[in-house]
């Protein structure tokens, strides 16, 4: 029998390794910077133990954003420009990357394997681009063979396809993670990510109901929007904006009457309808072509705060719902002041008291798919396809 090639004997023996060191990356709809986590891995499914070594979000800086934003959540950009960074934004992951573990004094040839979400630059679900004859799509860029030259480093990529090639669309991935390092029983539990976009894992305290992990709608993207657009601001620090403004409850209510709020979940979404175009929208239909700015960033946070707090009284009416949040927007006080006043019944908790450091979870639920692409088992959570995700980059 031929032997096997080095690629394919290193990979059988890091699959086969009791520990594992597992780098995690995830750069979101916020396009705020690099999440990278170093975490520590044994077994697999259910049976994982997971330890969080070392944490960073390296900041993108103002070019590349802009790089970004030429071609994201966009249906016409410039195809030479998607080709560029794709190789680009590959290359730039795996600098930000030996930086973090020079930083943190990690010897790259002791790190087995890292996990590469890339950057989503657009998000299509067929409920979504409705084009007769196609299916699901999603297209995240930052190639992984980049990544595993410049590193050295078995890089593990491209996770949404395979789910939806097997019936999914493409996300929320996170119940994976969520259920594995989230679940209590006997405890009632929603596992909400307030990023770009909110999500959230529904954990029942009785194993006979279903998980159920879904798109909410936005989560920072409008008001993320309208503090650039208005503002020359990235985002709302500590709420100032929308503290300074006035809730406006006819757009309020046009916002929240769009049909996406109506569809059944689990469903995703992306900036590519929310977006200030959909914002105007709205004011168009209740003709509301006047709104002070201020007042626009508080109606955009109670938009976040209600349509989170709907979807949850409207699907998860249980006894002692605990909620962890996380993501950026945990961190936005209008936002989570809001989801207490609305939400009276539950518990709205951080991530970090499970143990989860809040802003770390999405880079740790990549380490954690790459680790279930490496020695796990398909696992038939909730509505999810049951596959191992991920597509394979060798160093050499
Ligand atoms: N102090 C703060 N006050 C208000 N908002 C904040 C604060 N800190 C962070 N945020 C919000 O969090 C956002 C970043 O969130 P996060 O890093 O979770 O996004 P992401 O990973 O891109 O999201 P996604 O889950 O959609 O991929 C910022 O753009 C901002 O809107
Ligand atoms: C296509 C895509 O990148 N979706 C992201 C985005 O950010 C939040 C939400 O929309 C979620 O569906 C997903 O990311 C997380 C990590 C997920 O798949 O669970």
């Amino acid at each position: 029998m031929p032997a096997l090639n080095k690629n394919l004997q290193n990979l059988v023996t890091i699959a086969q390794k009791e520990e594992k060191l597992g780098i995690g990356l995830m750069s979101g709809t916020s396009l705020d910077g690099l999440d990278i986590a170093l975490c520590k891995f044994s077994g697999h499914g259910v049976e994982t133990k997971f330890e969080l070594l070392n944490f960073t979000t390296i900041p993108y800086d103002e070019k590349f954003k802009h790089e970004v934003q030429d071609v994201f959540a966009k249906k016409q950009v410039s195809l030479e420009k998607v080709t560029l960074l794709n190789a680009y934004i590959g290359t730039f992951h795996a600098e930000l990357i030996l930086q973090a573990l020079k930083d943190w004094d990690v010897n790259p040839g002791t790190v087995d394997f890292i996990a590469s979400h890339g950057q989503t630059i657009y998000h299509a679900p067929k409920r979504l681009h409705n084009q007769p004859g196609y299916g699901n799509a999603t297209l995240q860029i930052g190639d992984a063979d980049h990544i595993a030259v410049k590193t050295g480093i078995l890089t593990i990529s491209d996770f949404r396809q395979k789910h939806i090639a097997a019936g999914g669309e493409g996300a929320p991935l996170a119940l994976y993670g969520d259920v594995i390092l989230g679940s209590k029983p006997g405890e009632n539990r929603v596992l909400l990510n307030i990023g770009g976009i909110a999500n959230l894992t529904f954990i029942p305290a009785d194993a006979d109901t279903e998980v159920l992990c879904t798109d909410i709608g936005p989560g920072n993207t409008l008001i993320d929007a309208a503090c650039r657009e208005y503002f020359d601001r990235s985002y709302d620090e500590d709420s100032a904006i929308a503290n300074s403004g006035k809730v406006n409850d006819v757009l309020l209510d046009a916002l929240l009457d769009h049909p996406f709020f109506r569809e059944a979940a689990p469903k995703t979404t992306g900036p590519e309808l929310f977006n200030l175009e959909f914002v105007a929208d709205a004011q168009q239909a209740v003709r509301l072509f006047n709104i002070n700015k201020a007042d626009l960033v508080a109606t955009l946070s109670a938009f976040t705060g209600r349509s989170i707090s709907n979807f949850i009284k409207g699907n998860f009416d249980v006894p002692g719902l605990k909620i962890f949040v996380s993501g950026g927007g945990a961190r936005n006080p209008f936002v989570i002041d809001y989801l207490t006043y609305a939400l009276p019944n539950a518990t709205i908790l951080n991530t970090d008291e499970l143990g989860i450091n809040g802003d770390a979870k999405e880079a740790i639920l990549f380490a954690l798919l790459g680790n279930e692409a490496l020695c796990g088992e398909p696992m038939k959570i909730g509505y999810n396809p049951a596959v191992l995700m991920g597509k394979f980059s060798f160093p050499f």
